[in-house]
């Protein structure tokens, strides 16, 4: 099978450059337009589709972000692999702004956003127990190490609605008493979804801030989040550029299972589907639905 690499944009990385035949695509799905259209092509001979989170412009917040649209379109365009990018605050002193972080684990906190492409007509259960794809977590480090970045393995990241950052007992609590180590608003349920859509998916965070438990720090400005971003966004670029050469053009089955999370995850008998739900699960789910 051909791989093809997604990569899911975050605050600061609203494109990718060196795309051979790059053209912004516009993907429609069942689920509502994505956040914006797709920019694809191809990088040392593999295929790529880049999806900015926000839009071009940064136009959706992390709760109106569409994330099943935006899981399905990937899905729809043929993407096997999933890297998310991510601006992320820190809750250890030794991840610092400009480090990135391989996130393996999650708290999801969120509760603003449909988190499932699946419901009555077609019950689904997939698992989230190790969400990311240890594969491509391995690929995201050793590009971003190639690309000079000091990167973290494994953290837990939590994922708040939003908008507003964290009070400071909130940022102490997911530090001291939940041990997370990085904090974010997007990364759920975009990782479930893309457990229920049968992509691989790692993410990278790439820290801003410390949030607002640090004593030297005070509290989350902005205006150092964006200035810290724009750097981030620019090793970013460096290490999406060096994944073509680690995963290349053929793909195996993922050795993790990723790619078979739905095998038999649904249990609504066919009998008793509703059609309509059926059909808006044409890519996600098409290859157990359709067999
Ligand atoms: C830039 S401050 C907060 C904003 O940045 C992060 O976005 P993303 O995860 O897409 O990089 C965070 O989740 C908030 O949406
Ligand atoms: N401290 C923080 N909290 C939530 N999301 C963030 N994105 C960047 N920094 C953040």
């Amino acid at each position: 099978m051909k791989t093809m690499i997604g990569v899911i944009g975050g605050s600061g990385l609203y494109e990718i450059e060196g795309l051979e035949g790059a053209k912004w695509q516009t993907v429609e799905t069942p689920w509502g337009p994505p956040s914006d259209d797709v920019l694809t092509g191809t990088l040392n001979g593999v295929k790529m589709a880049f999806l900015p989170r926000h839009g071009r412009g940064h136009v959706q917040s992390p709760t109106s972000i569409n994330y099943r649209a935006n899981i399905d379109a990937l899905k729809r365009l043929g993407v096997t692999d999933v890297f998310s990018v991510s601006a992320c605050g820190s809750f250890r002193e030794e991840m610092a702004p400009g480090d990135f972080v391989i996130v393996d684990q999650f708290i999801d906190r969120t509760f603003a956003r449909e988190k499932s492409f699946f419901g009555p007509g077609c019950v689904a259960h997939v698992s989230v127990a190790h969400p990311t794809c240890p594969r491509l977590g391995a690929a995201a480090r050793a590009a971003a190490e190639a690309a000079g970045v000091t990167v973290h393995d494994g953290g837990t990241y939590l994922a708040m609605e939003g908008p507003q950052f964290s009070t400071l007992a909130e940022s102490k609590l997911y530090r001291e008493v939940w041990g997370c180590d990085v904090i974010g608003m997007t990364n759920m349920p975009e990782a479930k979804l893309a457990r229920e859509a049968e992509l691989c998916y790692a993410s990278v965070a790439m820290i801003t801030d410390y949030d607002s438990w640090h004593p030297d720090h005070g509290e989350v400005e902005i205006t150092e989040i964006i200035a810290t971003l724009m750097g981030n966004a620019d090793k970013a670029r460096d290490m999406v550029a060096r994944l073509p050469a680690l995963l290349g053009p053929e793909r195996e089955d993922c050795p993790h299972g990723c790619d078979k999370a739905l095998e038999y995850a649904i249990l609504t008998q066919p009998p008793a589907r509703n059609e309509t739900l059926v059909a808006k699960l044409d890519a996600v789910a098409g290859r157990v639905l359709n067999r």
